[in-house]
């Protein structure tokens, strides 16, 4: 079951004399919600979402998961990054079952587990193959098996898809939220592609920077599975994008609209 997440007036600052990177963020995130965080690069959401998984402390403010105060890293609030990050030197299935074996489970125990999640994320052939001869939307879904392997409460995304081929980031924009709503997993991913926030979240987080502040948010009341041609799916693009604008029109008249599809993208995958 997902676990709630509290972020309970954030502001930090990278050294005493800088300004700040984040400034009173304050968000409830409820029990296996889907939450997409979107910004400008920059803005603050990979440090937002590594005090979420506790490699970073706010300089003032808290996160609380299930209202324990987020002090250090933990196999309930797993993190997936752009690269997969997986040993080279390791099968599939070695890779797969690293959190838990670090964890104490015994080795059959965890082959057991890992057994059935790589079947999941369809890598049911690839179980005894060295990583290095996969492509790099497996070795994603070998590390998607691994963050699920210890049964997290909460999966946190730092843009996942965003090196993978358009295919592949779009099967995995529609099975990663699936995993999270039939485990209820609580789930927040960063991206700058509002495309991926739409078909993947329930409620989108907008952030401003200088400094990094929650200053909108949409709820995404759309059926599963996400089409991206559906109407539904167009307006409520269109929505987002109309909130991001109006809540960013400092930045948008510095620096102009090209800046802002650049940083910020539509994608059409
Ligand atoms: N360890 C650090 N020390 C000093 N400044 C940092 C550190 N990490 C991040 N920053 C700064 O904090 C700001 C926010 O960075 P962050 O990576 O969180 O932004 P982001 O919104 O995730 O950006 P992107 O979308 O480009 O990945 C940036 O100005 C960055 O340079």
């Amino acid at each position: 079951m997902g676990a709630s997440i509290s972020l309970d007036y954030i502001t930090h600052r990278f050294s005493a004399a800088a300004k700040p990177t984040l400034k009173d963020i304050e968000n409830r995130i409820e029990p296996g919600e889907l939450v997409a965080l979107i910004g400008r690069s920059g803005c603050g959401k990979s440090t937002l979402l590594h005090m979420m998984a506790g490699l970073l402390i706010p300089s003032d403010g808290c996160v609380r998961i299930n209202n324990h105060l987020v002090t250090k890293p933990s196999a309930k609030w797993n993190m997936m990054f752009q690269k997969a990050s997986l040993y080279p030197w390791m099968n599939v299935k070695e890779n797969a079952a690293l959190g838990l074996l670090f964890d104490g489970m015994p080795k059959a125990k965890a082959g057991e587990r890992v057994d059935t999640l790589l079947d999941m994320v369809g890598l049911h052939d690839k179980k005894e193959v060295n990583v290095q001869s996969l492509s790099g939307g497996q070795q994603q879904r070998v590390a998607l098996a691994r963050s699920l392997a210890t049964e997290p409460e909460v999966l946190l995304l730092d843009e996942p898809f965003s090196a993978l081929d358009a295919f592949t980031r779009t099967q995995l924009q529609e099975e990663v939220p699936n995993i999270c709503r039939e485990r209820g997993i609580t789930m927040v991913i960063v991206t700058h592609d509002i495309d991926e926030a739409i078909a993947m979240a329930d409620r989108v987080l907008i952030m401003s920077q200088n400094p990094g502040r929650i200053v909108g948010e949409l709820t995404v009341d759309l059926p599963w599975p996400r089409r991206h041609m559906d109407a539904g799916f167009q307006s409520m693009r269109d929505e987002l994008m109309q909130q991001f604008k109006g809540t960013d029109t400092g930045l948008a008249g510095r620096n102009g609209a090209d800046t802002e599809e650049s940083e910020v993208s539509e994608s059409a995958a």
